[in-house]
């Protein structure tokens, strides 16, 4: 099992993807870890990344990458369907991963990364990052202080405009969909509601339309859910999007609140809020959601602090996917083997 004691985590990179820069370099520059190792398909990439972004070493392949006993975090911000198959040989190397969401391709897949983390014995954590900023602290607050009164009704929307027909995103055998990149949010923030509305949502429907060109991938998706103690929640995404929406709005008996950006705050840190004593609109701060979150990570990786992500919660995210996709008219994701 990988031992970071209370130095720097050493940290190995999967992949030379488009994001890491920012959810992953930045923040460890910042909290002042080290970026050990990155591996890529192509060799010639990775170097130019080693380079761009100080990484110490390349890799020849993920799996050198993530068999290196220098290398003790794993971060994993592959395709989708690459996420399962290279979490579970990070966890059976001893690694603790930080994984890119969605955990898995599937339920079956997210189940079997459990076991390898609960055999690893080492940290496992999707990375929902939004859940660690301010923003959604701030709302959670709301909730608990009672200035919103009992939650009644809830709409998580995140929408981005098309990316180009060869992105992963738009492939079903590398598990894409608008409700794997993006609806996974809305999903996620809804569950994270229930400590405020007498327990887990269920899925009461949803409806979704395909891309075309891409059979059994969904470019949109809406699901509608139920809380044991009566408040409703509506759970959309949509991957070709007039613009950026990725908003969050809830509704309480005595008044509401509105992030207009939950997923990414350091875009727009705003709630609004709204009571019977007015509106007033709070700023919680544009410091990113990655760096809050490699933070809290490193802090349960080092010292065994509380962390409210474990591969428990991915397990139940993923399921809550597949149920959508069904509901839905469409098939969970299949595995993709490496
Ligand atoms: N937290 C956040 O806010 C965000 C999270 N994400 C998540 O991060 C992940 C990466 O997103 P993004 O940076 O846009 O992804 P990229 O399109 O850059 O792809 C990521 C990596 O996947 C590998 N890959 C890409 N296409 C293929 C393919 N056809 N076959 C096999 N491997 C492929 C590549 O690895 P290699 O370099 O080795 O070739 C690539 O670097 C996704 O899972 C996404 O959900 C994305 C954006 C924002
Ligand atoms: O996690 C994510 C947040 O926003 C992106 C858009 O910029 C998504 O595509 C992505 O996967």
């Amino acid at each position: 099992m990988s031992d970071t004691g209370r130095g720097p985590l050493r940290i190995g990179v999967l992949g030379a993807a488009r994001i890491t820069g920012r959810s992953l370099i930045d923040p460890a520059r910042a909290t002042g870890h080290r970026l050990v190792a990155v591996a890529a398909r192509d060799r010639a990439r990775a170097e130019a990344f080693a380079t761009e972004h100080g990484v110490e070493r390349v890799a020849d392949s993920y799996a050198e990458l993530v068999a290196d006993p220098e290398v003790d975090v794993v971060y994993n911000p592959l395709a989708n369907g690459l996420h399962g198959p290279w979490n579970l040989a990070a966890l059976a190397a001893g690694k603790h991963v930080l994984s890119e969401k969605p955990s898995a391709s599937n339920a079956r897949e997210a189940a079997e990364v459990r076991q390898a983390a609960v055999d690893a014995g080492t940290v496992f954590m999707e990375a929902f990052h939004y859940l660690f900023h301010p923003v959604t602290r701030r709302l959670h607050e709301l909730l608990e202080s009672g200035e919103l009164g009992e939650l009644r009704h809830v709409e998580a929307m995140v929408a981005i405009a098309a990316p180009p027909d060869t992105d992963p995103r738009w492939s079903l055998p590398l598990a894409g969909g608008a409700l794997m990149d993006l609806g996974c949010y809305s999903l996620h923030a809804l569950r994270m509601l229930a400590p405020w509305a007498g327990g887990a949502p269920r899925l009461a429907g949803a409806r979704g339309g395909q891309r075309a060109g891409a059979p059994g991938v969904d470019e949109w998706l809406d699901a509608d859910l139920e809380f044991p103690g009566g408040a409703t929640g509506s759970a959309r995404c949509h991957m070709a999007y007039d613009g950026l929406d990725m908003s969050i709005r809830i509704v309480g008996s005595r008044g509401e609140a509105t992030a207009p950006n939950f997923v990414l705050p350091q875009m727009d840190d705003r709630i609004v809020i709204r009571t019977p004593e007015g509106e007033r609109t709070e700023h919680l701060g544009t410091r990113s959601s990655y760096t809050y979150q490699l933070e809290a990570f490193a802090a349960r990786v080092r010292d065994g602090a509380a962390l409210p992500l474990d591969a428990d919660d991915a397990v139940t995210t993923m399921a809550l996917i597949d149920d959508c996709y069904r509901a839905a008219g469409f098939e969970p994701r299949p595995s993709t083997r490496i």
